[in-house]
C-alpha cells in the first residue's frame, strides 16, 4: 500500500536514483531538490567526480546531508560502498521520528545504474528497509546523440530509466528535440520523457512516483533481481572479477577488461579511452591566467573533453570560483566564500579521451599567481 503523501511504502524509505551521461543535469536537479521548499528531509548519496573531491562541495547544504562514495564509480566498486553508506543512514533513523524522508542517489556519469539499483534487491538489509522508487535519467539535449553513438554507458542509463528528462533544451532546436525524443523512444518505449531546463521539472514528476518497475527490467535484464555471483555479503563487486564467465548484468567480458585497465588510470573512468585526470594547487591562482588557459583548452580540445570541472582558489579574491564544461560549453561563477578557517585549495578534473595529463599539469600550474 502506498502512502501518497510521503511516498513511502510499509515503512520502507524510498530510494531515487539519478542517472545520466556526465553533464547532463543531474546536480542541477539535485540541487533544485534540495532547496525546493517541500518540507522534506532528504538524505543524498553522491559519487565523487574523481579522485579529488569537488561533486561534494558542488551540492547546495553539503555540509548535513550529503553522503560521499569516492571510490571512483558506483557500478563497480561502490555497490559495497552503498550497501555501507545506507546501513550507515538507516542507523540514523528513528521510529516516530525519521532523520529524512527519502534517499536521492546521484551516479556517476559514466555508469551503468544497473548496479546500483541492483543493490536494493539483493542486500537484505537494505532491501527490508529500503525501496527503490524510480530511476531517473537525465538527458543533455545538445549531447546526448553523440553519446548514444559511442557510449555503452549512455544508452544503458536511457534503457534502464523510469523516467527521462530531456534537459538542456535550451541548447537546440524544437526540430532537433523531436529528432532526439524518437532516438531515446527506440532505446526505451516506456518510461515518459519530460523536456526541461536547467532540470525544471516539477518534483513529483521525479520523486515519490512508485515508478520502479521491476518486471520490465527483467525483461531486460533476467538475472537483475537474483544474482549467482553476488549472494549476500559479497559486497566486492562481481564484474571487476576475472573468473566468472557469465555475463552478470548484461556486462561482457570485454567490459570487463576495460574495467581492469580503467581501475588503473587516475579518476577511473568506464571506457577504455576515457580517462579522468585531477588536478591540485596549494597557491592562489591568477584568475585572469586561469581563464585564458581554459578559454584556449576548450577551444582547442573540447571535443575531447566530456566533462571538467574545478573549484579555483583566486588570488585577491574572497569567493570561490567554481567553473564547469561539456565539452565547449563553459560557465563559470564567483561562489560562496571561503571559510575562515576553511583550506584554500584549487581543484580541477577533466575527463575525456586523449588527454595528455603532464601538458594539463603543465598549464594548470602555470596559471598560479
Ligand atoms: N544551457 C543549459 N545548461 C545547463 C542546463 N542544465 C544544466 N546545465 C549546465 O550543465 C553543466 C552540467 O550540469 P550538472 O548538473 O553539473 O551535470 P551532472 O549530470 O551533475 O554532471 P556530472 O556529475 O559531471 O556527470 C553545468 O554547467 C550546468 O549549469 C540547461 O538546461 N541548459
Amino acid at each position: 500500500m502506498t502512502d501518497t503523501a510521503s511516498g513511502q511504502t510499509s515503512g520502507k524509505i524510498p530510494v531515487t536514483v539519478l542517472t545520466g551521461y556526465l553533464g547532463a543535469g543531474k546536480t542541477t536537479l539535485l540541487n533544485r531538490i534540495l532547496t525546493e521548499d517541500h518540507g522534506k528531509r532528504y538524505a543524498v548519496i553522491v559519487n565523487e567526480f574523481g579522485e579529488i573531491g569537488i561533486d561534494n562541495d558542488l551540492v547546495v547544504g553539503a555540509d548535513e546531508d550529503v553522503f560521499e562514495m569516492n571510490n571512483g564509480c558506483v557500478c563497480c566498486t561502490v555497490r559495497g560502498d552503498l550497501i555501507r553508506v545506507v546501513a550507515g543512514l538507516m542507523k540514523r533513523q528513528r521510529p516516530g521520528k525519521p532523520a529524512f524522508d527519502a534517499i536521492i542517489v546521484e551516479t556517476t556519469g559514466l555508469a551503468d545504474p544497473g548496479p546500483v539499483a541492483q543493490t536494493f534487491f539483493v542486500d537484505e538489509d537494505v532491501k527490508a528497509k529500503t525501496q527503490l522508487d524510480s530511476v531517473t535519467a537525465l538527458v543533455d539535449a545538445k549531447h546526448v546523440m553523440a553519446r548514444l553513438d559511442d557510449s555503452k554507458e549512455a544508452r544503458e542509463q536511457v534503457a534502464f530509466a523510469d523516467r527521462i528528462i530531456l534537459n538542456k533544451v535550451d541548447l537546440v532546436s524544437e526540430a532537433d528535440l523531436v529528432e532526439v525524443e524518437r532516438r531515446l523512444r527506440k532505446l526505451n518505449p516506456l518510461a515518459p520523457i519530460t523536456r526541461a531546463e536547467r532540470a525544471d521539472v516539477p518534483l513529483d514528476q521525479v520523486l515519490g512516483l512508485g515508478g520502479f518497475d521491476l518486471e520490465r527490467i527483467l525483461d531486460i535484464k533476467p538475472e537483475f533481481a537474483n544474482p549467482g555471483h553476488g549472494e549476500d555479503g559479497h559486497v566486492h563487486d562481481e564484474h571487476c572479477g576475472h573468473d566468472h564467465a557469465h555475463d552478470h548484468h548484461g556486462h561482457d567480458h570485454a567490459h570487463a577488461h576495460e574495467h581492469e585497465h580503467a581501475h588503473g588510470a587516475r579518476g577511473h573512468a568506464h571506457e577504455d579511452d576515457i580517462k579522468g585526470i585531477s588536478l591540485s594547487l596549494d597557491r592562489p591562482m591568477d584568475g585572469t591566467k586561469f581563464t585564458a588557459w581554459l578559454d584556449r583548452l576548450l577551444g582547442e580540445q573540447g571535443q575531447n573533453i566530456l566533462r571538467a570541472k574545478g573549484i579555483i582558489d583566486v588570488s585577491g579574491e574572497d569567493r570561490r570560483l567554481v567553473f564547469q564544461a561539456v565539452h565547449m560549453i563553459l560557465e563559470g561563477e564567483l561562489q560562496k566564500p571561503w571559510g575562515a578557517l576553511e583550506r584554500r585549495w584549487s581543484r580541477a578534473v577533466f575527463i575525456g579521451r586523449d588527454l595528455d595529463e603532464a601538458e594539463l599539469r603543465k598549464g594548470f600550474e602555470a596559471c598560479a599567481a
